[in-house]
């Protein structure tokens, strides 16, 4: 279990994000939404150990993030951060190997080979990472983050992605959701900060809404993805309908009428 215990996380005496409690377990998705600046980056760089917390404790598999050497935590756990800069002229290949570097996979060639084919880049393997497209990179960041934790393992494990679909076109958005689905059969649990609440809707088990630092809502999808929560949380006109051909929800969001005010969004 992936455990935030009572955190959080003040700079400057400014409160970025409220005390705030969640757990992740393996084989689960959990997605964060909420507008910009509500704190989700900073909530995600607290759960990854790229931040400290002022209070609180993060926690992986019962043990607290500041008992583990960087080594074991790269075995427990993967980042994608929101943007990732390769300095050096890496082809895709090599970028895709950084994902192998604190571990030591089995067969490292076919653990490449294997994510590089999930994540549709096999084909630019041989190229320069910095001449690719921006969804490509992103692709290729995503790969980086499999090749970390592809090998199965007997211990819980988990993913961490701060909005890996924002470059992509709509096909490979839910290509990418559906290769997170994958990882929950591999015992990992995948924590997504996403702004398509339509994606969180088909893919999260649980949602968290967060707002100016502070948690609106954290449980499961289906009573999360509520309207006039949705419209208190974004501060805009939602509505949820639910798909005749699928059954799943959809979240219809239309312009902001002028009359519109967060007080009507209050009621
Ligand atoms: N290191 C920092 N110093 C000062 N303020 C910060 C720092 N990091 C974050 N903040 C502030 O904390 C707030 C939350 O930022 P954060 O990046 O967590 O939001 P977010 O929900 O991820 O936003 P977005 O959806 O735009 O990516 C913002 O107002 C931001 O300016």
């Amino acid at each position: 279990m992936l455990t935030a215990s009572n955190i959080q996380f003040r700079i400057r005496n400014r409160t970025i994000l409220d005390t705030t409690s969640l757990e992740l377990a393996a084989g689960q998705i959990i997605a964060i939404l909420g507008p910009n600046g509500a704190g989700k980056s900073s909530l995600f760089n607290l759960l990854s150990g790229e931040s400290s917390c002022t209070c609180g404790e993060v926690s992986y598999n019962g043990r607290s993030i500041a008992k583990y050497k960087a080594r074991d935590l790269a075995e427990l756990r993967a980042v994608m951060p929101q943007h990732s800069s390769v300095n050096f002229p890496f082809t895709v290949r090599e970028v895709v190997e950084l994902g192998l570097i604190s571990i030591q996979p089995k067969s490292p060639e076919k653990t490449v080979d294997e994510v590089m084919a999930l994540a549709q880049i096999k084909h630019l393997q041989g190229q320069e990472y910095y001449q690719l497209s921006g969804g490509e990179k992103q692709r290729v960041q995503l790969a980086r983050v499999l090749a970390q934790v592809w090998e199965r393992k007997p211990y819980p494990r988990y993913v961490l992605l701060d909005e890996p679909t924002s470059s992509l076109d709509i096909a490979q958005q839910h290509a990418v959701l559906e290769i997170l689905l994958q990882l929950k059969s591999r015992n990992i649990g995948v924590l997504i900060i996403l702004h398509d609440l339509n994606l969180a809707a088909q893919y999260a088990d649980e949602i968290i809404l967060l707002k100016s630092g502070k948690i609106s809502y954290c449980g499961p999808m289906k009573e999360g993805m509520d309207g006039c929560l949705l419209e208190k949380v974004f501060d805009h006109p939602i509505r949820i309908m639910n798909c005749p051909v699928t059954n799943q929800l959809i979240v219809h969001s239309t312009n902001k009428p002028k009359m519109y005010s967060s007080s009507r969004a209050m009621q």
